[in-house]
């Protein structure tokens, strides 16, 4: 049930590897976070679970079913990239959302562009890059996917604006059922919302820890347990 399987997945561009045979599940009901230095894999996994990017080697499961280019049915994707369309206004990207998947809820769209102080009659092309931000939270979140993937759901946003939204996510998340992958460089900021956290580097998983196992036993932050990780790996300050 929503549960994502990587099987000894690979993903190689031209002789280097984006990911080196990871292995993993990832429970419904759980939020992940995905951290990792820049260049390290993260987006290439969200790519890979949403069909868009296939493996060279492994297998990815979605609810049992290998995934393709038709996972985007159970699949709610928040791209780094900016594909939106230009001379669409906010209202425009929503309804065109609205068509393509059955599980859209335009009453949560409504209250997203109300909450997040979107103008629906604004172009894409004259929206700031925070607003940009806004709309793509809007898209994804609005869909009632099994598995939702965030690709820095934060950039371009202001400090105090990532704080309201990390406290809004918690309303928009359906803690029961969804299935959540977000990936960030933002690491204090959406602690309070993770329950397990991944590490990864040069394409490797290197670690995976609940997070109130850490906090609890160990006393220690995810920002902490990640900088620790990133060192015994021969990373220093947690950048490439
Ligand atoms: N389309 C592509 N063609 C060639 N190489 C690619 C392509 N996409 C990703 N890569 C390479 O794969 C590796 C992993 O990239 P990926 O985008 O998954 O990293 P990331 O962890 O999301 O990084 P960031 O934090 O900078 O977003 C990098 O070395 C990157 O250069």
């Amino acid at each position: 049930m929503n549960m994502i399987e990587l099987r000894n997945v690979s993903k190689k561009y031209g002789r280097d590897f984006s990911l080196k045979d990871v292995s993993i599940t990832f429970k419904p009901g759980k939020i992940y976070g995905l951290l990792g230095p820049n260049g390290s894999g993260k987006s290439t996994t969200l790519k890979m679970i949403s069909g868009l990017v296939y493996p060279n080697k492994g297998e990815i499961f979605v609810d049992g079913e290998l995934v393709n280019r038709k996972i985007s049915r159970k699949v709610a994707y928040l791209t780094e990239l900016d594909m939106f369309y230009d001379p669409f206004t906010v209202q425009h990207m929503i309804d065109f959302y609205a068509t393509q998947f059955p599980d859209f809820e335009m009453e949560k769209a409504n209250t997203l562009v109300n909450d997040l102080k979107l103008d629906r009659s604004k172009k894409i092309k004259q929206l700031s890059k925070g607003n940009r931000g806004r709309l793509k939270l809007v898209l994804a979140l609005s869909r009632n996917a099994p598995i939702l993937l965030l690709d820095e759901p934060f950039s371009g946003l202001d400090p105090m604006v990532r704080e309201s939204i990390v406290k809004s996510l918690l309303s928009y998340i359906d803690f029961e059922e969804q299935t959540v992958i977000i990936a960030t460089h933002e690491i204090d900021e959406i602690e309070p919302l993770l329950d397990e956290v991944l590490a990864i580097f040069n394409g490797n998983l290197i670690g995976i820890q609940n997070v109130e196992t850490l906090r609890e036993e160990k006393g220690v932050s995810v920002l902490q347990w990640f900088k620790k990780i990133m060192e015994e790996n021969g990373v220093y300050g947690g950048e490439k």
